[in-house]
Order: structure tokens, then sequence, then C-alpha cells
């Protein structure tokens, strides 16, 4: 299977190194504007085969599309991060422009390709790619869910003492730093609810901790994470080219779902080849009723800046 990873810098050469490691795709693209920048990626990457035990073949391409024909999976990461003391939502005055150009070049060269979109603001970024391209939902995923979710998971982890892989727990709503959703009600340790063992104060740390997980990381890096971003772009692309139906928080096009339309944002879903396989209803209580209907509206307010992009 292939896969094309446009943008190498940071969260897109570890997406690709990821997903080469791990033996996801048999080949890997990867683009990017920067003369040589990619193909020095890729060459890096290919180097480290005899060591880590991979065969992959890894490729790099500076803005030649044509390399990319093909793909079952395309992987959007090209644009600017944000520095320390920005939001997410202030990148799309630059972003959005690259995200449209990017995913239309992609879809010329890999008609069937399905789309995971990472660039931010991702939610906006996603409906962008989605009514660009006119594909079907299920193709066009954004992938933060994924990413909160295992930050969410950490922080457990931490407040727990107890390892990471033994707990369950997922992130809906917006990617954003007050817009995501950590649900604190429904995580567990080893099936054991963990109100069980944390103090309705400790949760909400956790939970805020979760929501500026990004921020806190761009504070200590002086730009995005990358390694836990790339890691669950290789989580999501494992799960839609493996067909392993997955539950995986993810931003996807609503018509109707958790109450909202023509909008997307982080709902529980079900992966696997065709990529958005299901979207699942997973009961809300009144309180996280009322969080996703406001996580929405920020979100939708964001959607409302891309003015002439949607043109
Ligand atoms: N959704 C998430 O959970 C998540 C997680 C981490 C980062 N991000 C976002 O991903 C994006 C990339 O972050 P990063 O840390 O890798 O940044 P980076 O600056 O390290 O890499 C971005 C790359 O995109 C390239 N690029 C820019 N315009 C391009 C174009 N038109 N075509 C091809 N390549 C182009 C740049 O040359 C650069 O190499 C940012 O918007 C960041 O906010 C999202
Ligand atoms: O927070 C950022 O700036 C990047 C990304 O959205 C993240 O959550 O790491």
């Amino acid at each position: 299977m292939k896969v094309t990873i446009v943008g190498a810098g940071n969260v897109g050469a570890t997406c690709a190194d990821a997903i080469a490691y791990r033996r996801i795709a048999s080949e890997i693209v990867l683009v990017d504007i920067r003369e040589g920048f990619a193909e020095g990626k890729a060459l890096d990457i290919t180097q480290t085969q005899t060591t880590l035990g991979f065969n992959t073949k890894v490729v790099g391409s500076t803005n030649d599309y044509t390399k990319t024909a093909g793909s079952d999976v395309v992987v959007i990461t090209s644009g600017i991060p944000r520095k320390p003391g920005m939001t997410r939502e202030e990148l799309i005055g630059i972003n959005a422009g690259i995200v449209k150009s990017v995913a239309e070049n992609l879809l010329q060269h890999s008609p069937n390709a399905i789309f995971v979109i990472v660039s931010n603001p991702m939610d906006t970024m996603t409906y962008l790619a989605f009514k660009s391209l006119g594909l079907p939902k299920n193709r066009i995923i954004g992938m933060g869910g994924t990413l909160d979710s295992s930050r969410f998971k950490t922080y457990l982890s931490l407040a727990l003492d107890k390892p990471a892989n033994d707990i369950s727990g997922m992130v809906i709503g917006g990617h954003g730093d007050t817009t995501m959703i950590p649900l604190t009600r429904l995580a567990s340790y080893n099936g054991v609810p963990v109100s069980q063992f944390l103090s309705e104060d400790a949760l909400a740390k956790v939970a805020a901790d979760t929501m500026v997980g990004g921020a806190t990381l761009t504070g200590l890096l002086g730009t995005s994470a990358w390694y836990a971003p790339g890691a669950s772009v290789s989580y999501l692309v494992d799960a839609i080219l493996n067909d392993q139906k997955k539950m995986i928080p993810c931003s996807v096009y609503l018509e109707g779902e958790y109450g909202q339309s023509d909008i997307c944002i982080g709902v529980p879903c079900i992966i696997g080849k065709n990529g958005v396989e299901q979207i699942v209803d997973i009961n809300l209580n009144d309180a996280e009723k009322a969080l996703f209907a406001k996580s929405a509206d920020a979100v939708r307010s964001m959607n409302n800046d891309l003015g002439s992009h949607l043109a």
C-alpha cells in the first residue's frame, strides 16, 4: 500500500518514520516545497532500514506530485506550526491556502485516496478539504482526537501512577485549547471507571492539562510537538490500511450526528479500509452535550473565517 505525506517537516517526517518502521505501508512518498528537503528526510529514514529492520520504500519529492500517483492514503501536514503564546486558530490565514492547493494536487494524482488532514487549525482545514474536494465524507479524516486522547491517557496514567496502556479514554470536540472535551466520565483503568481512583479535582486537572497539551509542548519546544502527532497519524493510517475497525475520535463532516450539521469536528468513528465507516453515538450526558454544542459553535465560527478559500 502507498502513502503520501505532504510536508516533510517535524510532523510529516515523523509520520513517515513511524509508518516505515512499523511496516504499515510498502511505499511512502514525502513531498515538500523546500528544495531537496523531502528527498533528504526520505534518504535519512531509508538509512535506518538495516538498524530498524524494515524494507519500506521511502522517497522524497520537491513539489512533484507525479511521484504521489496512486496513493491509497494521503496525509496533509504542510503549513506553519504555532509559536509559543499563539492559538492554532491564528494559523488559518497562511495554512488555508496551502492545505487547499495541496489537497487539490493530491486528488489529481490519487483520485481514490483517503485524506488525513493534520495541518492546523485542523477541524477547519478538514472542513476546507471536504468542501474543496467534493469527496464522500468517509474519505476526509481530520487527525486531532487520536493525539488528544493519547495525551489524556498519559495524564491519567501519571495521576494514577499506572501504565498508560492499561487506560482507556477518549477526547471529542474541536482540536483546540478551549474546545476539546476529555470524557473523564467514560475513562477507565482496566475497565474500572477512573473516578473510583481519582478525586473530582484530580480529574478536572487531568482534563485541563489535556486541553492545553499542545500549547504546553509548544511552550517547551518553541514549536508544535511532533513525536506523538506523528505516532497518532501512523495509528490512524494503520487502522485504514489494515481495515482494523478501531473506534478512534476523528474530525469528520457531520450531517445531524451529535446535533450538528455542516461542520467537521471530533466524534467517535469506526475507522477501516473505507476510512470513516461509522460515526458512533456514545450517549453523552446533558453536561457533555452542552460542552459539545459550545465546542461546535467555536469551530463553526472559525469555518466562517475561511471566506474566499471556500469559493
Ligand atoms: N492535528 C494535529 O494534531 C497536529 C499535531 C501537530 C502539528 N500539527 C500541525 O501540522 C502542521 C505542521 O507542523 P510541523 O511542526 O510539521 O511544521 P514544520 O514547519 O516542521 O513542517 C511543515 C512543512 O510544510 C512544508 N510546506 C509548507 N507549505 C507547503 C506546500 N505548499 N507544499 C508542501 N509542503 C509545504 C514546509 O516547507 C515544512 O517543511 C502545522 O500546521 C501544525 O500546527 C497538527
Ligand atoms: O498544538 C499545536 O500547536 C500542534 C498540535 O495541534 C498539537 O496538539 O500538538
